[in-house]
């Protein structure tokens, strides 16, 4: 078993890094789909959300209405905090299973585990073999958001505000993977932390 850690703020480039490293092999177990497992209709998550947040961030078919949610707390911190205390324990819990099922079925399995709140969460003491970062400036990371995800600028900038800074999450980082320029030169990066990898592997 081998795992990485890959974390980076918002739109700098996460799921394209984790896409190349599973194109090499890695077993993917991305927290952002967890995420959204937790709290599906049933869930205790959900019914935590319900309780703390109110029955209008829920749909009418009862599923979580995440523009909703979202609107509620990427501006008010305590919001978040709550949030965060409901959704985040059970993200991990469930990330824990997956990557105990991962090495079940494929004990040399190389693992990378997509956690865009790596910082935020207080996980980066957790037992990783290898810490990468993604990182792209502010204004390309809002661009992005914008551009190509269709978000208010307003909204954009606030999610970004709401996360740990680039110096927070390079003092945790192994590895920095430059995503501002081409994907071609971000590829180029993750295939050489992945022959890093291969070789820190074969010198055990
Ligand atoms: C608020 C919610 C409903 C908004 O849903 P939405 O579909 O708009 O966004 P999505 O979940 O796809 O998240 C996209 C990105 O937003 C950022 N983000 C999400 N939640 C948070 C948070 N609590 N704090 C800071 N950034 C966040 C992350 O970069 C994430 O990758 C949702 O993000 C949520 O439930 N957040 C709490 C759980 C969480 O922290 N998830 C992220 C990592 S586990
Ligand atoms: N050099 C680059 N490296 C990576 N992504 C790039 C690059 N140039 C442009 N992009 C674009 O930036 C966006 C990054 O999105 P991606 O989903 O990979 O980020 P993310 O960090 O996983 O986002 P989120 O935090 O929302 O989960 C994609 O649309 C991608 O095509």
């Amino acid at each position: 078993m081998y795992v990485i850690a890959l974390t980076g703020g918002i739109a700098s480039g996460k799921s394209t890094v984790a896409r190349r490293l599973v194109e090499h092999g890695a077993v993917l177990i991305d927290s952002d789909v967890l995420a959204r497992r937790v709290v599906e209709p049933g869930t205790p998550g959900l019914a935590a959300i319900r309780e703390a947040f109110g029955p209008e961030v829920l749909r009418p078919d009862g599923t979580l209405d995440r523009e909703a949610l979202g609107a509620r707390i990427f501006h008010d911190d305590e919001a978040r905090r709550t949030l965060n205390a409901i959704v985040h324990p059970a993200v991990k819990e469930l990330g824990a299973r997956l990557r105990a099922e991962a090495v079940a079925a494929n004990p040399a399995a190389i693992i990378v585990h997509d956690i865009p709140l790596l910082v935020e969460s207080g996980r980066a003491d957790e037992p990783f073999d290898l810490v990468i970062v993604t990182e792209a400036p502010k204004k390309t990371r809002i661009a992005r958001l914008v551009d190509e995800r269709g978000l208010d600028p307003v909204h954009a900038d606030a999610r970004v505000e709401s996360q740990a800074t680039d110096e927070e999450r390079r003092a945790i980082a192994d590895v920095v993977i430059d995503t501002s320029g081409s994907i071609a030169k971000t590829m180029s990066q993750v295939d050489a932390v992945w022959g890093r990898v291969r070789e820190e592997i074969a010198a055990r």
